[in-house]
């Protein structure tokens, strides 16, 4: 039987585009996007650097796809408020237009040290300012290559979800991005990243919260995914969107990552 979990094709822009790059990227992006219509059981995600996040914002809502596309941040701080220079704090984001933050991204996780402890205090900030979270595990290719996958993600996802409660789980987002995948060039099959997601994270999630969070969690692949190779991953049922890197900064290869989300009939 097909799921009913909406699709998060999401483009994470790391550190590229000024501001004023982001509004005419977002404005022809938006253009694109209308013009081929909404795909069945899809919504987009825009992720800029903070800078942009006002002008992409403004994109959005002067735009007709308000109601599908929606604006994220790539990190925030755990505190609210006070004297944390050049920090930014969930609800500076949500006031800015963010439905979304991504959390624990492995750039953030391996060279900025966050670790496993600081990404859990960053999920439960991320909801107290009334975001979502996208929740990123993965490993690295050293602990892949000891056999260590699983369990370096059911800790990642046991000490990131720890005080959570399962409506709260149910409606965050998890990105499976192993790290030797991520601007490599090297995806993981998609046969393997479905595997992880299903028996590891999906079955993970519902030993700690639950079959019902289990169900609902949205599970995104991201690392190396690109126009060509997004049908594969999507034709996975399991598999509930992608978290895009180097292709969502091009409008031709993001427009045909979101076509590629469509949710087939049951
Ligand atoms: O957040 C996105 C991921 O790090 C994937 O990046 P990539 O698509 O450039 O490999």
């Amino acid at each position: 039987m097909a799921t009913h979990r909406t699709r998060l094709m999401a483009g994470n822009w790391k550190m590229n585009k000024v501001p004023s790059e982001a509004r005419a990227f977002t404005r022809q992006l938006l253009g694109r996007l209308e013009a081929a219509g909404r795909p069945e059981g899809v919504e987009v995600l825009l992720c800029p650097p903070f800078p942009a996040l006002t002008a992409v914002h403004e994109e959005i809502v002067a735009s007709g796809a308000g109601d599908w596309v929606q604006l994220g941040a790539q990190n925030l701080y755990f505190e609210t408020h006070g004297a944390f220079t050049g920090e930014v704090a969930g609800p500076m984001l949500a006031d800015a237009g963010c439905r979304y933050v991504i959390v624990g991204h492995s750039e953030r996780r391996h060279l900025f040290g966050e670790s496993d402890e600081t990404v859990a205090r960053k999920v439960k900030a991320a909801f107290s300012a009334g975001l979502v979270p996208i929740l990123c595990v993965g490993e690295t290719i050293d602990q892949r290559r000891q056999g260590q996958t699983e369990a370096v993600i059911r800790r990642q996802l046991e000490v990131a979800l720890e005080g959570l409660d399962e409506a709260a789980v149910a409606g965050m987002v998890i990105a499976y991005e192993p790290v030797w995948a991520i601007g490599t060039g090297e995806n993981a099959t998609p046969e393997e990243a479905h595997r992880v997601i299903q028996q590891v994270i999906r079955q993970r999630v519902r030993e700690l919260t639950g079959q019902a969070a289990a169900e609902r969690v949205r599970i995104q692949y991201g690392g190396s995914v690109n126009a060509t190779n997004i049908a594969d991953f999507m034709a996975l049922d399991g598999i509930d969107g992608a978290l895009v890197g180097g292709a969502s900064l091009k409008v031709d290869s993001f427009t045909a990552i979101v076509a590629a989300g469509r949710r087939k009939a049951a």
